[in-house]
């Protein structure tokens, strides 16, 4: 029993304030009023004053009633660790009859009923009960703790006994399912009601707990509660489940009524559970081998299937459920399928990780433990269905692999599986220094690769002669062939008249429109004559067009062989017959310039002859005619002769035929881009076909004849220049029209890769030359030229030519070389690498001038190749070293030879020729053999000192340490001249 203050015993006893402050009085109790406290023996005395006859104090005259209520705090330790405080709510009620009959509504009624006329008695009674009620009250809460004590022991066991079970079934599927789903709230409310025991009218325990919300669709739990609590009479507990709001679960266990506690607000009860809920959190998951694991007592529980990730949740949970369950086994096992489809939902089962791996990374899910010590059947049985699973490998892995021309170190690498380091090691180990991207070629790298133990073989490569063969076969195949036009090339030596010939047939005038008079590249043309459409290519014949000459001889089905009458065969004939020859084209000897007086045809022909051109006028094949480019005499037999031998030919192509033919010359002109002359071969070529011409592809965008007219179309043997691709290609080049773009490009940039890889190869062979080598160039002067031309064959010549100029001391390095104008990156190339840039036929852009001008780059402009070799000679000399030549002076015989005490020896000498010089060295000759090399103490006359003595006079000549002069000797005196080189 406590204190309590008046007021509230006055509504305990059901009796007015007023009344119960006058009895107070009454009874000697000094009360300061109804907030007042009265102690238990103020009580006492009250109810002894009662029993002395006092007013009884319930105003119904014949009953008092009171009603107690305590609360007081039992906290639950757990441990050792801080425990859990709980409210626990008394609440008393005693109605005492004013009559004979004491009534308790409360007490059991197998109390003995005490005498209503008794108020001592009555007293006694009231006082005997009070003092029963707080032992009953003391006993009951000491009974609560006891219980939760026990309770929480037990759980201890359960939990200790259920981790080394439960974990490996449920765990896995708690940790894959937890950052996979929304958030949701398993929110039960689980009230626990027991029935009010007579004596303690109202035991409340109240506990409440915030749990953070867990992440799957609310679950009503089922939790099946055997009441913790007994309190001093039997109680049937009953529990509700209240879905709570969606972030908070709260679970509430009451027990013999629902109140809060009055001492503590609502929100000071929920902080202080939730306090204890953190604490049990923590200590729990102290108590669990893991901290990644989760509590291996969720696994029966279907609230478990909330699958909380921290170990906050999984704690409050097991803490309200283990505290009130008896978790049963049974139910684990029941539990398991659902998980385990739950886990094949969160995504674990979707990754293409076999089950094995899987398993192995269950580490993480709890299931460690479980691998450890049993296997798991149905991980058996994924991984005998696994299929990505990875096995090293135990033995080497042999590679077979192909290896082309040229490889570069990173790609050998990349095929066999290693470092490109393990490739260098290796190549350092045979001698072999090599970096990364260094190509090597075919039979160094099968060496590497055999060394490495793997297996190459050498690359069977596409051959781009029979691709291309292929290509044209199917474009031609199943087409008519068709008459077609002769293809006509006209050869022969510098100035013999080949442009004046094709001039006059095409009755223009072009060889006067030509820089310098001379042909500098190739031209087709397409003529029309009275004796049939003949198309003509005009080479040049000058040595640098070497290369060009030879691709005419390819692509042409007659060639002409000009000869001048006047001349006769000279070189460029003799290697136009060498042309002509090893093509196997038939030949026509055209002799020119026969209106010349000095034209000679018959030398000509034994000229032939010996040239083993067997001519139809010495009994040959080969067909002879004498014309005049310029006055035209007999240029019709000729056409006619042309005509004849192509007749003989059968010349025929597919006309309807997708084009195939050959570059002819190509270039890069402003505002066109790269134009290429094609000769069309077989088919016709059409504007939009798609061209596949060397490395360079494209569509045909616009044609143009001979004469610049635009055209649609282009049969076989007919030239003409073609825009429309991506880069201009080599002259020679084959020209393929194709429908699969993809192919086109696959095929150019294959061609592309090869000429690239043979570059570089080439340059890895230079780079690797003997050192000595290199010294020996490096000390050569170089003259660094960046070639940039209008047309490519002109490139190619001034290539060749300027590159043949390089001699033992002074090599010519051409930088560079290109088609079309000239651009501020050529200037910057030019001036990186101290090159003079020759242009020709070409100019120069306004940037790339004043480029020129700040960085005092060397533009020279030409259009006549000859005097592009000149100037190149001049520059050439201008770094030879001088030459050093001996130039004779005078000659001196030794007519005496004297002894002087101051000069020594000195000869007396008469200048036979020239004259002698003191100051120049001298040398003594006897029958005209070098004795001694050296130069002139003194040369005197007359006793006197002079600097020269001419021929036909005497003079003394002293020699310079030699003292060996005779009689008979000759001093030569001579000067040494140092004599500019020339190229
Ligand atoms: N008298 C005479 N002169 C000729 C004849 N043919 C050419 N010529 C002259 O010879 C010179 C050279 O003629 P081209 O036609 O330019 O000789 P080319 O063989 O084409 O010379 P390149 O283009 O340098 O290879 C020109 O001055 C012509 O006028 C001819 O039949 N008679």
């Amino acid at each position: 029993m406590s204190d309590i203050a008046v007021k509230k015993l006055a509504e305990i006893i059901n009796a007015p304030v007023e009344v119960l402050l006058k009895q107070l009085q009454d009874a000697g109790i000094h009360v300061n009023g109804p907030d007042a406290w009265i102690t238990d023996s103020q009580k006492l005395t009250l109810l002894a004053h009662i029993r002395q006859g006092a007013a009884p104090v319930s105003n119904s005259g014949n009953k008092i009633t009171i009603k107690r209520r305590s609360t007081s705090e039992v906290t639950l330790g757990a441990g050792g660790q801080r425990g859990k405080t709980v409210s626990v709510e008394v609440r008393h009620k005693k109605t005492f009859a004013a009559g004979s009959k004491l009534s308790d509504q409360s007490v059991d009624s197998s109390q003995p009923p005490v005498a209503a006329g008794a108020r001592v008695s009555r007293t006694e009674e009231l006082a005997r009960q009070l003092s029963a009620e707080r032992q009953a009250r003391e006993s009951a809460i000491l009974k609560t703790e006891q219980d939760r004590r026990q309770l929480e022991a037990k759980r201890m066991e359960q939990r200790q006994a259920q981790s080394v079970e439960v974990v490996p079934e449920v765990a896995p599927e708690i940790m894959i399912e937890i950052p996979e789903k929304p958030p949701v709230v398993v929110p039960p409310v689980v009230v626990v009601e027991p029935v009010v025991s007579p004596i303690v009218d109202e035991v409340v325990v109240k506990e409440t707990v915030v749990i953070p919300p867990p992440n799957k669709t609310p679950i009503a739990a089922k939790a099946v509660v055997n009441t913790p609590v007994t309190p001093i009479a039997q109680a049937t507990p009953t529990v509700k489940t209240t879905p709570s709001s969606p972030d908070v679960l709260t679970a509430a266990v009451t027990t013999g009524g629902v109140e809060p506690n009055d001492n503590l607000s609502a929100k000071e009860q929920r902080e202080v559970v939730v306090a204890a809920a953190r604490e049990e959190a923590a200590s729990a998951l102290k108590r669990r081998p893991s901290k990644l694991k989760p509590k291996p007592s969720l696994a029966p529980r279907e609230v478990a299937d909330s699958s909380e990730p921290e170990a906050e949740k999984v704690a409050v949970v097991s803490t309200v459920v283990e505290k009130y369950t008896d978790t049963a086994p049974a139910e684990k096992t029941d539990k398991k399928p659902v998980k385990s489809k739950v886990a094949g939902r969160g995504g674990r089962e979707e990754l293409h990780v076999p089950a094995g791996n899987s398993n192995r990374s269950g580490k993480k899910k709890g299931g460690g433990r479980r691998d450890a010590f049993r296997p798991d059947p149905r991980q058996q049985n994924s991984n005998a269905n696994a299929k990505h699973g990875f096995e090293k490998p135990t033995a080497p892995v042999v590679k077979e692999i192909e290896i082309p021309t040229t490889i570069v170190v990173s790609d050998l690498a990349q095929k066999l599986a290693i470092r490109a380091t393990d490739i260098i090691k290796a190549m350092m180990k045979m001698g072999m220094m090599m970096t990364i991207n260094q190509a090597i070629d075919q039979d160094t790298a099968i060496l590497v690769t055999e060394e490495l133990g793997h297996k190459a073989t050498p690359m069977q490569e596409m051959d781009d002669a029979a691709l291309l063969a292929a290509m044209i076969g199917q474009n031609v195949n199943g087409y008519e062939a068709k008459p077609r036009p002769p293809v006509v090339t006209i050869m022969g030596h510098v100035d013999h008249g080949k442009t004046s010939l094709l001039d006059y047939i095409r009755k223009t005038r072009v060889a006067a429109g030509e820089a310098g008079g001379i042909t500098q590249h190739i031209g087709a043309y397409h003529v029309d004559t009275d004796h049939g459409t003949v198309t003509f290519l005009d080479t040049p014949g000058h040595a640098a067009f070497t290369k060009m000459r030879a691709r005419g001889a390819q692509v042409t089905d007659i060639i002409i062989l000009i000869v001048a009458a006047d001349d006769g065969v000279m070189p460029q004939t003799k290697e136009a017959i060498k042309h002509a020859k090893a093509a196997g084209v038939p030949m026509v000897v055209a002799i020119n310039k026969i209106d010349k007086l000095g034209a000679d045809p018959d030398k000509v022909l034994g000229e032939l002859s010996q040239n083993e051109v067997n001519t139809e006028a010495w009994g040959g094949d080969v067909p002879v005619v004498q014309i005049s480019a310029k006055t035209g005499q007999g240029i019709d037999a000729l056409l006619e002769t042309l005509l004849l031998v192509a007749e003989v030919q059968e010349l025929t192509a597919p006309v309807d035929a997708p084009a195939t033919g050959n570059v002819i010359e190509a270039s890069i002109e402003k505002g066109r881009g790269a134009v290429a002359t094609v000769l069309v071969r077989n088919g016709t070529l059409r504007r939009g076909d798609l061209l596949l011409c060397g490395a360079e592809y494209g569509r045909v965008r616009a044609m143009f004849d001979e004469a610049g007219r635009p055209v649609k179309e282009a049969g076989p043997s007919i030239p003409v220049a073609v825009l429309g691709l991506s880069a201009a290609p080599e002259a020679g080049d084959e020209v393929i029209v194709m429908t699969d773009e993809r192919k086109a490009r696959e095929i150019a940039e294959l061609r592309r890769e090869k000429q690239r890889d043979t570059r570089f190869a080439a340059q890895h062979v230079s780079k690797s030359e003997d050192f000595f080598t290199q010294v020996k160039a490096s000390e050569r002067a170089q003259v660094n030229i960046l070639i940039k031309a209008d047309v490519q064959g002109s490139v190619e010549a001034l290539r060749t030519e300027l590159l043949n100029l390089s001699t033992d001391e002074v090599e010519v390095r051409v930088v560079t070389a290109g088609v079309g104008g000239i651009s501020a990156s050529d200037v910057d190339l030019a001036s990186a690498s101290r090159a003079t840039i020759i242009a020709f036929n070409v100019r120069t852009d306004a940037t790339a001038r004043k480029t020129a001008a700040d960085n005092g780059v060397n533009i020279r402009y030409y259009s006549i190749i000859y005097e592009v070799i000149d100037d190149i000679k001049s520059v050439m000399s201008g770094l030879l070293s001088p030459e050093v030549r001996e130039v004779f002076v005078g000659l001196a015989e030794v007519r005496e030879v004297f002894r002087s005490s101051e000069l020594g020896q000195v000869a007396g000498c008469l200048v036979v020729d020239g004259a002698m010089r003191r100051s120049l060295p001298i040398r003594v000759l006897r029958d005209n053999v070098v004795i001694f090399n050296g130069e002139l103490e003194s040369l005197r006359r007359h006793r006197d000192d002079v600097k020269e003595v001419h021929m036909g006079t005497e003079c003394g000549i002293a020699v310079k340490d030699y003292n060996d002069v005779r009689k008979g000797d000759n001093i030569e005196c001579y000067e040494r001249v140092e004599v500019a080189r020339k190229i």
